[in-house]
């Protein structure tokens, strides 16, 4: 069996805390540990302290490895004092997994605003930080539930960079990163990939942009004539209706939203972010820190649970 999965606290001024709190009350999906500051939990939560993530707890209560925070959580209300704190967990987290004693890290929701301005965080989120605790591994961002899996080629930079971001090489190594953990931790022998085009109708036969006719469609074709299992450039608009999501195992999509926008509607309850390519599992909620209803008892925990089913079959898999 795996060892415990390694949870981050994420924002302790986030959802993060209460949602691993009510998981673990409710029955956590696999063993877990909680790293974080014990002040953050809910009151009333049932936790212990443990020194070894493999330490048994009873039924029902959250094993913590502490972590002490600069200043208590207002939830609702980021405080940059505790960035520090919410990167270091998260390198702690990195840190078990890289010392076999946890099987996987599932990452609470960050404020990457909050961890800029408290502590000069220097990344677009986790995503770009795993790869560089992970010795700067090529990576890329998945989103997935059962009806749908998507790629967004470029993440988190602004809508007037994503031209000049696409390029090529990008396209290459996402295509190959994704293809092969579709093999891998997908168990996918044959993942057939669908790219959308960047351009509305995907370029109109270059009426409407060129990117589609200069580089993404003769990269498809070589990777066709390679023999992989892969269309487009698609028109966004009519790529992920029930007909069309049955032609492909993962959409790689040109920027953030384009790919976020259809699962997040399909089903935000059962979205997981899975970071491909790291040396090891990684997974998140594919939700915020939803600072609108923090502390509330609001939150549903589904994503993130979603998450840890994820990371622990992830792991179950490479055992
Ligand atoms: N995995 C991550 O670390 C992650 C993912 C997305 C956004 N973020 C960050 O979170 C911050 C806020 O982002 P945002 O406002 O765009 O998105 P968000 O997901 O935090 O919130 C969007 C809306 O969805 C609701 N919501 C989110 N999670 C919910 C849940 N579990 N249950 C019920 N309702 C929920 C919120 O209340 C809010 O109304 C930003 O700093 C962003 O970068 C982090
Ligand atoms: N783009 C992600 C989402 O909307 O779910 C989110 O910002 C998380 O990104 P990182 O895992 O890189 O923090």
């Amino acid at each position: 069996m795996p060892a415990p999965l390694a949870v981050t606290s994420g924002d302790p001024s986030g959802i993060g805390p209460e949602l691993a709190a009510r998981i673990a009350r409710d029955g956590a999906p696999a063993p877990m540990v909680w790293i974080g500051d014990p002040r953050h939990l809910p009151e009333g939560t049932r936790w212990q302290a443990v020194d070894d993530p493999a330490q048994p707890v009873p039924g029902g209560v959250l094993a913590v490895l502490p972590l002490t925070f600069a200043a208590p959580a207002r939830p609702g209300r980021p405080d940059p004092a505790n960035a520090a704190g919410t990167i270091a967990a998260i390198e702690r987290a990195v840190a078990l997994v890289q010392a076999g004693e946890c099987s996987a890290v599932v990452t609470a929701p960050i404020n990457k605003k909050a961890l800029k301005d408290g502590a000069g965080f220097a990344f677009p989120g986790h995503t770009e930080f795993l790869a560089h605790l992970a010795g700067g591994a090529e990576v890329v961002m998945m989103l997935a539930c059962p009806e749908l899996r998507v790629v967004p080629v470029t993440i988190h930079i602004p809508l007037a960079e994503v031209p000049r971001a696409l390029t090529p090489d990008l396209l290459s190594r996402s295509i190959e990163i994704t293809h092969a953990a579709l093999q891998r931790d997908f168990g996918l022998a044959e993942p057939r990939l669908a790219l959308a085009g960047l351009n509305p109708h995907a370029g109109e036969g270059g009426a409407m942009g060129r990117e589609e006719l200069d580089f993404i469609a003769p990269l498809i074709r070589r990777y066709q004539h390679a023999g992989m299992q892969i269309t487009g450039p698609l028109p966004a608009d009519t790529m992920f209706h029930p007909a069309a999501r049955a032609r492909y195992d993962a959409a790689l999509c040109m920027y953030h939203d384009q790919a976020l926008i259809p699962i997040k509607t399909i089903d935000f309850a059962g979205g997981v972010n899975v970071t491909l390519g790291l040396p090891f599992v990684r997974t998140s909620p594919d939700h915020g820190t939803a600072y609108d209803i923090a502390g509330r008892g609001l939150a549903d925990p589904a994503s993130m649970r979603a998450a840890m089913v994820m990371a622990w079959d992830m792991a179950l898999a490479r055992t």
